[in-house]
């Protein structure tokens, strides 16, 4: 008996239904062959004390959009699976290119049908994982990227997402699929070579496995070696940053300094990963090195798409981009700490200047500089800031909220770690004055 139709196979999926953690899995359905495959070996695997559904995304991007979506339903009828649709509008003008922005829609669709411990299997194989790895390394990307697609990982929303046919070969999948006359249908944009996969898939990959025919199952051997790896530096540096790492993202300059290079750089990219900003091409990690090596005290920022890292007094800070608020922009104040900017949402840590409800009602915003009055006495806002150790660039970056003239908050930006010290200096100020009311001024 071929491999395709030996009981190794259902065995395997068998296996993977029966280790599940949850008592019911999804199976991501495309319309294409490898899902076909999958959600036809799981149904026909599956032990009764678990239940296989199957979900489809339709992302309205080409005209066989309607033909997938169909052969899905064909399909899940066949095998008595209940199905999920989930219709997508895909934004195009993000500037992320389609294939991503098709993939972010897929998982937000993923994220609605799927409850907190669900599972999600999807049908990526052995030589999807090889044209990942190959990707990645055109890429130029370091151990993490390398580590390709991993059998199992938690995504975002809180489901599992599991691979269980990462070991499965393409020619093994439509052997089965043939074998047993399953109804899928061929994406046209598979077949699109403009796209880097598949010029890969069609172009490379056939060259490679003719000289060594067992290329595409080395790179998943080296993938998964490249996630062992990732995952022991990925607990190392955890560790360690709790000991150099105060606050998020703001990184003490003379602990990553008693490190070597090596371990600087999977340090940064590590704060970097846990503060969700961008990694840095590796030009602009090099010239952050070294200035931290310089004096690890000079203004000047690193600046990369995404993220800017800046030295001051000894700490590294690692943050995203200021919003810029233009002048005189007003807000309507109703207490709430996200502000709606010409470019964007701002979120800041608030402070409010005044004992008490503050006033509703259309709220002007001014940056820097300001004359802060309370009762009659005014500090410069320039020296409260400076006194709670607020960073240069962070001070100009804080914004003032008044109503009818009176100051009645003052925001952060969202990245800064000083609003609580700001706080505290705020309040003892204010327990200074004998009476509980500040003095005239
Ligand atoms: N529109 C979709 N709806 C639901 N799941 C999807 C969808 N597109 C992809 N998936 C899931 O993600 C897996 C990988 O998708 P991808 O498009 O990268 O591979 P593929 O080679 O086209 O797979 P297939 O042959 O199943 O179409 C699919 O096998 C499937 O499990």
């Amino acid at each position: 008996m071929s491999w395709y139709a030996s009981p190794e196979l259902q065995g395997m999926i068998r296996q993977a239904l029966k280790a599940l953690a949850s008592r019911q899995v999804f199976v991501g359905v495309s319309g294409g062959l490898d899902s076909a495959c999958l959600l036809h070996l799981a149904a026909r695997s599956c032990p009764p004390e678990v239940t296989v559904r199957a979900v489809h995304v339709n992302h309205q991007l080409h005209e066989d959009a309607g033909t997938l979506q169909q052969a899905c339903q064909i399909l899940c009828d066949a095998l008595s699976v209940p199905l999920d649709v989930m219709t997508v509008e895909v934004d195009r003008s993000s500037g992320r290119g389609i294939e991503a922005a098709a993939r972010e829609a897929r998982y937000q669709a993923f994220n609605e049908v799927m409850g907190t411990g669900d599972v999600l299997w999807l049908a990526h194989h052995l030589d999807d994982q090889a044209e990942t790895v190959l990707l990645r390394l055109l890429r130029g990307s370091g151990v993490d990227g390398l580590g390709a697609m991993a059998e199992k990982r938690d995504a975002a929303g809180g489901f599992r997402v599991e691979r269980p046919l990462l070991s499965v070969s393409r020619t093994q999948l439509e052997a089965y699929a043939c074998h047993h006359r399953l109804h899928f249908h061929d994406d046209p944009t598979n077949e699109d070579m403009s796209l880097d996969r598949n010029y890969l898939r069609h172009q490379v990959m056939p060259l490679l496995m003719a000289r060594w025919p067992q290329a595409a199952g080395a790179m998943a051997s080296s993938a998964h070696q490249a996630r062992e790896a990732s995952a022991l530096m990925a607990d190392w540096s955890g560790t360690f940053l709790e000991t150099i790492m105060p606050v998020p993202g703001v990184l003490d300059i003379a602990g990553l300094k008693a490190q070597e290079p090596a371990a600087r750089r999977v340090l940064i990219r590590s704060a970097l990963a846990r503060v969700k900003l961008p990694m840095p091409p590796r030009a602009r990690l090099e010239s952050l090195l070294e200035q931290l090596e310089a004096t690890g005290n000079a203004l000047p920022c690193v600046v990369w798409p995404g993220a800017e890292a800046r030295c001051w007094r000894g700490r590294l800070y690692l943050e995203a981009p200021a919003i810029s608020l233009p002048p005189d922009w007003c807000v309507e104040w109703t207490s709430g700490v996200a502000l709606d900017t010409p470019l964007g949402r701002w979120h800041g840590e608030l402070l409010p200047l005044l004992a008490g409800p503050v006033p509703q009602g259309q709220a002007s915003a001014r940056r820097g500089g300001e004359q802060l009055y309370l009762r009659g006495h005014h500090r410069r806002l320039k020296t409260l800031l400076q006194e709670a150790g607020v960073p240069p660039w962070q001070r100009t970056q804080c914004v003032v909220l008044s109503v009818a003239s009176r100051p009645v908050a003052l925001i952060f930006p969202p990245h800064s770690d000083r609003a609580p010290l700001v706080a505290d200096h705020w309040q003892l100020m204010q327990a200074g004055w004998s009476d509980g009311l500040p003095p005239q001024a």
